[in-house]
């Protein structure tokens, strides 16, 4: 390992993300891992990181508590699920080391824990690191802000069985961006479920729809629905290391960062 390689502790290395961060962050140029965690509970815990991931052995044990897993790191990333972040995020403020959140589904104390935060580290926080996604977001932006309410907006996304929020994180995001090309609040228009006798379509809500099954990485699609014409704009997912790659470059633009609350669109310059 490199003397000058940026040290990244991943906090969640034993899950689908974790394993695609451990090759995100063997192939990017001066990065090594520096620490790594499970949960408390986790299999995996005091094994070597690359036991949980592949790979040649790292020498970095799988720890549960964030503190031990920040020992040797310049920067951290964290894909667990909400209430790890929490725990993670409180470890990194007392360590003073930036952190890229990729963890959906927070609620909003967890969602004020985050800014508050970010009043004294660095944080990069996005519900998608994939160049493709941060995107599409500016393409729904501008089609939403051209497209009047004559035009309908379906968000749908597709992910697998083991996904645990809903809708998911991009999907929020995407429906955020077509609320704010169309100066509109999302919770004002959002329509999240429908079953029985829903009525007509009310004009101008965005609408969610959500498919869990087998191994699907990460589908979204924003359909504007005009009369006698559609527009759909599609993203898919065919790998996490798309994730992991866009995460490893958000910690290397995050280490020597002033404190705030940055997003993908910040590293990506979009
Ligand atoms: N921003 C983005 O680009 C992306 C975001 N995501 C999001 O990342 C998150 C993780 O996804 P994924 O990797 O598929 O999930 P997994 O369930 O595969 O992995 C979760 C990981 O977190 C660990 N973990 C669980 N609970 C805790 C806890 N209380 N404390 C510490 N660690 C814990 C697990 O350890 P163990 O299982 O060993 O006990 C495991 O290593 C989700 O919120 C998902 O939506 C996913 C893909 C891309
Ligand atoms: O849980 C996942 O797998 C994914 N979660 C993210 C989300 O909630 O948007 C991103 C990606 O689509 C995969």
């Amino acid at each position: 390992m490199a003397q000058h390689s940026l040290q990244i502790a991943v906090f969640g290395v034993s899950g689908r993300m974790g394993r695609a961060l451990l090759t995100a962050i063997d192939e990017a140029k001066a990065t090594a891992l520096g620490g790594a965690t499970a949960s408390s509970n986790s299999r995996w815990l005091g094994k070597d990181a690359s036991e949980a991931g592949g790979g040649a052995k790292r020498n970095v044990p799988i720890e549960s508590d964030p503190a031990l897993a920040l020992r040797n790191a310049q920067v951290a990333i964290d894909f667990t699920l909400p209430e790890a972040t929490s725990v993670n995020l409180a470890a990194c403020v007392r360590a003073r080391c930036p952190i890229v959140i990729g963890t959906t589904g927070h609620d909003e104390a967890v969602r004020a824990e985050i800014a508050a935060a970010a009043r004294q580290i660095p944080i990069v926080m996005a519900p998608n690191m994939s160049l493709g996604v941060n995107l599409l977001l500016k393409l729904v932006e501008l089609a939403a802000a051209k497209l009047d309410a004559d035009y309908d907006i379906e968000v749908f996304e597709a992910h697998h069985r083991n996904k645990k929020d809903a809708p998911s994180g991009t999907a929020l995001a995407l429906g955020a961006a077509a609320a704010q090309g169309r100066d509109v609040k999302l919770a004002e228009v959002a329509e999240h479920a429908r079953h029985g006798n829903t009525g007509v379509r009310p004009r101008g809500s965005i609408g969610f729809s959500v498919f869990r099954g087998g191994d699907v990485v990460g589908d979204h699609t924003v359909t504007f629905a005009g009369i006698g014409e559609r527009i759909e704009l599609t993203h898919r997912a065919s790998d996490r290391l798309a994730f992991a790659r866009g995460a490893v470059k958000a910690a290397q633009w995050l280490a020597g960062r002033t404190p705030g609350l940055y997003s993908m669109q910040d590293v990506l310059g979009l």
